[in-house]
């Protein structure tokens, strides 16, 4: 199936209602206590290809206000310092906004009558599976980018964990059940409330922030600039939505407001942008990846241009890769071999002497031999790259890894293969 005719199927699946289930009802109580008011008639639904998502029962244009949610229904670092929650921590302590949000997620789901109690029931009991939860062993099987990205979140989780298991005050006591800190906020809970919020948290603008907080602390290490939005956190991601998130102030009052930037028709899945991730982004930081996904591409290390090609560079354009950066960002996508791949091909390739190879490059003026020759290198590489990742597959498939991850390897080789098809 095309693309178009992929997304058609995807928007038109059939959904089931979700709205009438405790906790969403719960949720929509707590929001319009709290004054949200539902424009565009929102509906929480479980959708086949994406899972729990939100619906308009009215079109939605360009430019349309999906949601608009009042700012103390966010979570925000002034949400944090307004209240008693510092006190978890000695005075010393230098932790992110990633970290506090997680434990203040975590101390929310433990307490008995939170303020944000139907706003945590409404979230995923089990968090999001994402690679950087696979051990170190398996990890180390995967193919380069996805092993260097799931290692790079997991250093993070690992890091924000000896942060906070080192800043919280030994002799803290729950004041709900009395219970010490490292019985409330264990290695478990907080996964559950890392991850979450790195899966759901909306970037929100550091300096309106420190202008809501009464109060200052200095246990902060990095920016205010991350915040979780009850019902807002709802929606999915799509390569082909665009939407603006911003804080705007309406009748007096400030709100966090998203607009769409393409518009949706009615009874479908409103689908909002995380940003213009490709699939490995989305896999290691938020647990899915969308097959056909239009900022996707087959990443090629610099090794294996000259390996696979058998090139090799002189001294003197070996320096010229290295100051123009052409070993990085090599990538063949549906476009083509990447601006940096194309240039490293050329230079490497060339045998013609020529002498101003940053006037070829950065004019474009490639001459007609190599653009022609430019598709059967890429086809060698995707060709390379298909047979190795075959074989990682059957090792993969023999060691019942995540299935998640097998059928992102099983889309990423019948990407390789189109995209190979295209270069023949
Ligand atoms: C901000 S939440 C969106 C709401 C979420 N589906 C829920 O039920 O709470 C982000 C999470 O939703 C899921 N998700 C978002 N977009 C998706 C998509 N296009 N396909 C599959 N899952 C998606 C992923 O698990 C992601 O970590």
């Amino acid at each position: 199936m095309g693309r178009t005719g992929r997304k058609r199927a995807h928007k038109n699946a059939p959904s089931q209602a979700l709205d009438h289930h405790e906790s969403a009802v719960n949720l929509r109580r707590f929001m319009s206590r709290n004054g949200f008011n539902d424009e565009s008639d929102l509906k929480l639904r479980n959708f086949p290809q994406t899972g729990r998502g939100v619906a308009a029962w009215r079109p939605l244009h360009e430019n349309d206000v999906i949601i608009r949610v009042p700012f103390h229904l966010l979570i925000t670092y002034a949400t944090l310092t307004s209240s008693n929650f510092p006190r978890l921590f000695v005075p010393t302590s230098k932790l992110t906004i990633h970290d506090l949000l997680a434990a203040f997620l975590v101390l929310q789901r433990h307490k008995t009558n939170s303020f944000w109690s139907d706003y945590i029931d409404s979230l995923p009991p089990e968090p999001p599976w994402l690679p950087a939860l696979l051990s170190e062993e398996r990890t180390e099987l995967l193919p380069v980018d996805l092993k260097l990205a799931a290692k790079k979140s997991r250093r993070s989780l690992e890091e924000s964990w000896s942060r906070l298991a080192r800043s919280i005050r030994s002799d803290w006591t729950c004041g709900c059940c009395g219970k010490n800190a490292d019985r409330v906020i264990d290695l478990h809970s907080f996964i559950w409330g890392y991850v979450l919020v790195n899966t759901r948290a909306v970037y929100v603008d550091p300096e309106t922030i420190r202008g809501e907080c009464d109060r200052a602390t200095d246990i902060l290490s990095d920016e205010p600039c991350m915040a979780l939005c009850p019902f807002l956190d709802m929606f999915n991601h799509s390569d082909d939505a665009a939407t603006r998130a911003e804080f705007v102030r309406h009748e007096g009052q400030l709100f966090y407001q998203l607009t769409t930037l393409t518009g949706s028709k009615k009874y479908r899945q409103v689908f909002i942008s995380y940003g213009g991730h490709d699939n490995v982004k989305l896999l290691t930081e938020y647990g899915f990846f969308i097959p056909g996904n239009c900022y996707d591409s087959v990443p090629i290390q610099v090794e294996e241009v000259f390996q696979v090609l058998k090139l090799v560079l002189d001294n003197s354009r070996y320096k010229f890769v290295q100051k123009h950066g052409l070993n990085k960002s090599l990538f063949i996508s549906e476009a083509g071999a990447s601006f940096n791949l194309k240039a490293l091909l050329f230079v490497a390739s060339d045998t013609s002497e020529t002498k101003n190879l940053a006037s070829v490059v950065y004019n474009d003026s490639y001459p007609e031999s190599f653009v022609k020759s430019t598709g059967r290198m890429c086809h060698k590489l995707l060709y390379f790259h298909a047979e190795k990742l075959q074989s990682v597959l059957k090792i993969l498939q023999d060691l019942e890894l995540d299935s998640l991850v097998i059928d992102f390897l099983r889309y990423r080789l019948d990407l390789m293969k189109k995209l190979c098809d295209n270069k023949q």
